[in-house]
This record gives C-alpha cells, structure tokens and sequence, in this order.
C-alpha cells in the first residue's frame, strides 16, 4: 500500500530523516533531481523553470542545474533575485545555480515570461508547493495565469502552484499541471476536490532509502491499494458447494416510487458470485420486481400508503434477516417511518449488513448532531458496512460539510471511532472512493467519471453483499474487502465505458460486466500491476 500523507507528517517526516542523518539542503538535492529525471524522460530541448520564494522554487532550481549540465537548454524565471530569496535552503542552491550556465531572468513582465513559455518544450511550475495557503499573491496569478495559457507541457514540482496540499481544493489562479512530480509521499490534496483535475499523472520520488522504515511513525491520511495488496482477498468459489451453501443475499430494497433500485441490488449481488439472492420489498411493488428478476424470489412486505415499507415490515425482516448470509438494505427503500423501523430492526440482528442509500438517510433522521452523537444506535457485534456517498455522509455527520475526499475521510473516521469496532467499515463514495475503518482507510483503485450515472451506487452496493455473502472466513480486514468490491465496480465502469462509450454507459451495463471486472482485477494482482493500468490495457485490447 501507498500512504498518503497531510502536510505536517511530511514536515515531520522530513524531520525524522534529517535525524537518520539526511539534511534538509540534502533532500533538496534529492527532490531537484527526481524533479529533474521526470523532465528529462519527456525529451525536450529546451526547458522554463518558474520558481517562487520558497523551498518549492528551490528543487526547481536545483533541477534546473541538472537539466542544463545533461546539455538541455534551460532558462529559469524567478521573482527576486537570487540574494534575496527568503529561504536560506533555496537562496545557497539559486546562487549556485545562477553561477553556470542557466539562463536566470529576474521579475520578467507578462510578455517577456509569455515569449519565454512559447519557445519551452516543458514548463516546470516550481512556483508554490505544500508551503501555499489562501489566495496567490503577486506576481504569480499572472504568472500562473500565462503558463496556464501558453505552456504546452507542464511538470509541477511537489503540487500545482495554488492547489492547497490538504484539502484539494484550487486557488484561482491554479497551474494545471500535465504531470507531479511530487516528493517524499504523496499530498492528500493531489487526490481530493480539485487536485485530480489540476495535478495530471502524479509520480512520487521517495528520495530516501530508509522511507519505509521511517513511514510507520507518521500518521497516515490514508493508503493506496497495490494491485498485490488484494491478493489475500481473491477467492475462487469452492467445488462443494449449494446455492445456499455459496453464500445469500437478502436484499431489503424497492418502494412503489424506486422498484429499480431493488432490481439493480439483487441483479448485482448475484452477479458478484451469491448463490441465492432474495429481495423483499413493500407489496405494493413486489409484483413489479418479481417480473423483472425470473431468478429471484421476492417476499412482499407491509407496505404504508405511499408504497414504502410500513411498521408491520419490521417483524417480518428481522425473522427473515438470519437465514441469509448477509443483508443489504437502503436502495430504493425511501426515509418513510416504516422504512425507519425496519433499519432499526435490522442494527438490532447478528447478521452481517450493509447499510446503502435511505436505509443510511433513515439512520440520519434519528439523531440531530450525527450519528456519531449516539453510537448505541449502530454498535453492534457483527459487521456493518455503511456505503453513503458525499451527501448522505454529510447528513450522517449531522449536517457537516463533505465536499471531497478530505472531508469525507474526516466525517467518516468520526462515525467508525464512535463505533469503535473493527467490524465497522464507512465506504465514502466519491470520485476517489475511501473504505474507512477504526484503523485504516483505504483508496481502492478509482473508476472513470462513467460510473457516475444513476443505480450505479446500487451496483456497488450488491457487489459488496455478494462479495461479503461469498466470504467463508471472517476477513483479515473489512476495509480491504470492500475495497476489493470497490476495485471490480470501478473495473465494471472501465469495461462498460469502453464497449458502451464514456457517455452513455448506464448502470444496468455495469451488472452484465461484473463478471468481467473480476477477472480484470484478478488479472492486476496476478501481473503485478496497477488494478486500472492492468484494466486500461484490457479497455485497449
Ligand atoms: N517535504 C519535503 O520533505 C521536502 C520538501 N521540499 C520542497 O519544499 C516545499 C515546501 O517548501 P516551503 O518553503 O515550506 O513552502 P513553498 O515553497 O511551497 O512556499 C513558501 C513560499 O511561498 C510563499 N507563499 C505562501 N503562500 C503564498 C500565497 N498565498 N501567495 C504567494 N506566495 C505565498 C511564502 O511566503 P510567506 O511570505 O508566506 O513566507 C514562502 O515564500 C515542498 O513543496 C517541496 O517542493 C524540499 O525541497 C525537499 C524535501
Ligand atoms: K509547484
């Protein structure tokens, strides 16, 4: 796994190293010469460094010492000069620099850095780096702006110049960037709110050796999922088995007004391997479901007026609720009261659940403050995993801002330590997912912007039940599992993108790739490779 880092543990990182015997001026070698090799790769002749006043500005002017030496033609812009850049790290390597042969232009106007910018192959953006908060100050919006609009290729070093390193979230004006070469560990921000559109290809340089030795005393935001990471969570389904014996689903779903949303859940938890999937749902839309799933027995419920569960549902699901496997309730289910009771009832058993859509809006309507203000009413024994996305999070808090990754890994830590059981997993869903747990939070591999179509959160939802149904022994790590659910959704999103084209891909399309995305993601673990990459490959194939 990858960790990624906030600010402060990088800085405490850096710390740490320096106490293994590495300064700080010698890390800036280091980073200027990773900075460097990733310029150097994209072939150009002739390069424009653009530094700031900072320790970001001087990795920029350190690598472009090194590009000048490999015989690349480097001119380098800077806002003062070279004496009076306030860093003492970056002024020594700037007056070195500046002694050779790059060509050092000192507050250039908005023409000259224009003409400069139009002649450069590759821009390097060493303007700002994890140092940045608030709005960007003079000079460089201009500058910012113009490398925006008349470079070609872009490396930012570390982060985007004006992208905030802990929440994402971009400055206006904020470099976009073609690639980052970012330092140490990789930054939150670079995967949170904006970071994913403005950083382009992010490629980490460790440049330490001991890292991985010094990594595990600091904490960690969050961790990337490795292809080989899921190797111990791959199964093949057992010879010896029944339908029953393979694992079942109870799918609690559908309401007159959302019968769709239980037929996606069921269709997808028996796709992702359970062997016997039923769906109970209010009567007065049970029929409908029945017709459209041939192969699922559908049990009616009680309903209210309005086609939702009523109150007399309760009883019923909670004597069904023990004789499968797990249980996945919410899609499709509405806030109604009777939906309210049947959650409840469902907390209050020892199966395995999964807790998806209303089912998580009905638990936000029993408390005011956020759920994590009454832990009683969702601490159990057996496992529970709750899949909101960022506003149903947001609701679950109690009305706490969520708008990105950050955020919604702080939301939902709060609900798991409140939970306080390993048990417990939050899947944050998102442009970048997080299967958050009382001790890690995971990222699995993310899926393309195709997988954000309506029911494909339903899908998910049925991949985990059918994932966890299928799982004999207790897993090492729940936050791993459903990582491994995640990872073949977003495989389905590739596939389906691919064969249905990114804009029209529709959530029924992501259940008939289901049993493709397995193999994809077991095709990665096998080769080593990343998940996506190992599934982009397949998409051009
Ligand atoms: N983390 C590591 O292990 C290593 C990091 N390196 C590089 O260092 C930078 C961080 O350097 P730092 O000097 O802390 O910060 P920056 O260079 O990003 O920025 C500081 C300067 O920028 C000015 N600033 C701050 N905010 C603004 C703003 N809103 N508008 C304009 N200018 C701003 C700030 O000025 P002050 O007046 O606020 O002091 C500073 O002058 C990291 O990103 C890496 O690239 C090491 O080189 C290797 C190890
Ligand atoms: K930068």
């Amino acid at each position: 796994m990858k960790p990624i880092l906030e600010t402060e543990a990088v800085r405490r990182l850096e710390d740490l190293i320096e106490q293994e015997g590495t300064s700080k001026a010698e890390l800036m070698e280091l980073a200027g010469e990773f900075a460097a090799s990733i310029v150097e790769a994209r072939s150009p002749k002739r390069v424009l460094v653009v530094t700031g006043f900072g320790n970001n500005g001087g990795d920029g002017w350190v690598a472009a010492d090194i590009l000048q030496h490999k015989g690349i033609h480097v001119d380098l812009v800077t806002p003062v000069e070279p004496d009076e850049i306030p860093s003492p790290l970056a002024r020594h390597v700037a007056r070195r620099t500046a002694g050779r042969d790059v060509t050092v232009i000192v507050g250039p106007s908005r023409d000259e850095l224009v003409a400069l910018l139009e002649k450069s192959d590759v821009v390097v953006d060493a303007i700002l780096g994890t140092g940045f908060s608030g709005t960007v100050r003079a000079p460089f919006p201009i500058w910012i702006r113009a490398i925006n609009e008349h470079a070609s290729d872009v490396v930012s070093i570390d982060i985007p110049s004006g992208l905030n390193a802990e929440t994402g979230k971009a400055a206006d004006p904020c470099v976009s960037a073609d690639a980052t070469a970012t330092m140490i560990a990789t930054k939150i921000g670079l995967y949170s709110a904006d970071g994913p559109e403005y950083a382009g290809e992010v490629v980490c340089g460790e440049l330490y050796s001991g890292l991985s030795e010094l990594i595990g005393e600091v904490d960690h935001v969050a961790e990337f999922i490795e292809a080989s990471d899921l190797e111990t969570v791959l199964k093949e389904i057992p010879s010896a088995v029944n339908k029953y014996s393979r694992g079942s689903v109870l799918v609690v779903a559908g309401s007159s007004t959302y019968p769709g949303a239980a037929m996606l859940a069921a269709k997808a938890a028996a796709r992702a391997g359970a062997g016997y999937v039923s769906v109970v749902a209010p009567e007065t839309c049970a029929n409908l479901i029945r017709m459209a799933l041939p192969t699922v027995p559908v049990i009616a419920a009680p309903a209210d007026g309005r086609g939702s569960f009523g109150a007399a549902a309760r009883s019923m699901i909670v004597e069904l609720a023990p004789k499968y496997s797990c249980v996945l309730a919410g899609p499709g289910i509405t806030d109604a009261a009777g939906c309210m009771q049947v959650v409840t009832g469902l907390l209050e058993t020892e199966v395995p659940l999964i807790l998806d859509a209303d089912a998580l809006n009905c638990l936000a309507r029993m408390t005011i403050d956020g759920i994590d203000s009454m832990p009683e009413l969702y601490r159990r024994e057996a496992p529970l995993i709750m899949t909101p996305h960022h506003k149903e999070l947001s609701r679950l808090a109690g009305g706490a801002s969520v708008e990105e990754l950050a955020s919604a890994i702080d939301a939902a830590r709060t609900i798991v330590w409140a939970g306080g059981s390993s048990n417990m997993v939050v899947v944050a869903k998102g442009p970048v997912t997080a299967a958050v747990g009382v001790e890690r939070v995971l990222l699995p591999p993310a899926g393309p912007a195709a997988l954000a179509t309506a029911g494909s959160g339903d899908v998910l939802a049925g991949i985990i039940a059918g994932i966890v149904a299928t799982t004999r022994e207790e897993p090492e790590s729940w936050e791993l599992l459903c990582s491994y659910a995640v990872a073949v959704h977003s495989a389905t999103g590739i596939a389906a993108a691919a064969s249905m084209g990114p804009r029209s891909v529709i959530a029924t399309d992501l259940i008939d790739l289901i049993g493709p995305a397995f193999d994809m993601v077991e095709a990665g673990v096998e080769d080593g490779l990343d998940v996506v990459a190992a599934s982009a490959e397949e998409e051009e194939a």
